[in-house]
């Protein structure tokens, strides 16, 4: 059996404690992924943390140095399938540092508004991403963020 892939992600909001508007990031590579929504973040390198991971890739994508607050968790077990191959856990954050900008892997960026959720679930997501962006919002609901 091959190992799992490691993915971690950032649900970045404006503020962990009073949660309104959530940092979506549209992604320009591969091509079957061009032009699609996601969390920000990316795969686990040899011998990372999920945690250390996020600060990294957030700092090389977006430029911006994050304090994590809750896991955005699944009641499925550890984790978010994204795929036979792959599995993705999802962090609340909050910018510490820096002004976010599409560095790299991402074309645009967007504060959408969490209130209904409207506006972030008329995006294209990555589909595999539609579960995680429906936890999060009730999870913002019911106000357990950090
Ligand atoms: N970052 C991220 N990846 C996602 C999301 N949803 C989803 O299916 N994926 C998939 C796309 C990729 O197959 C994989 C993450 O790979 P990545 O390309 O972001 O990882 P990376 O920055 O480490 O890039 P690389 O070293 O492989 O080039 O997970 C998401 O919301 N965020």
């Amino acid at each position: 059996m091959t190992a799992l892939i490691s993915v971690a992600g950032a649900a970045v909001v404006d503020s962990l404690d009073a949660p309104t508007r959530l940092l979506v990031a549209r992604r320009s590579a591969p091509p079957q992924f061009a032009g699609m929504w996601e969390f920000p973040g990316g795969k686990l390198e040899a011998g990372e943390t999920f945690e250390a991971a996020l600060h990294r890739e957030l700092l090389e994508e977006l430029g911006i140095a994050v304090r994590l607050g809750a896991e955005v968790e699944s009641d499925a077990g550890p984790g978010w399938p994204l795929n036979e191959r792959a599995v993705m856990r999802v962090w609340f954050a909050e910018v510490l540092d820096g002004e976010p900008r599409p560095l790299q892997d991402h074309d645009e960026l967007r504060w959408v508004p969490l209130g209904n959720g409207t506006e972030a679930f008329a995006l294209p997501w990555i589909p595999a991403d539609l579960p995680i962006v429906r936890a999060l919002l009730a999870r913002v609901d019911s106000g357990l963020r950090s």
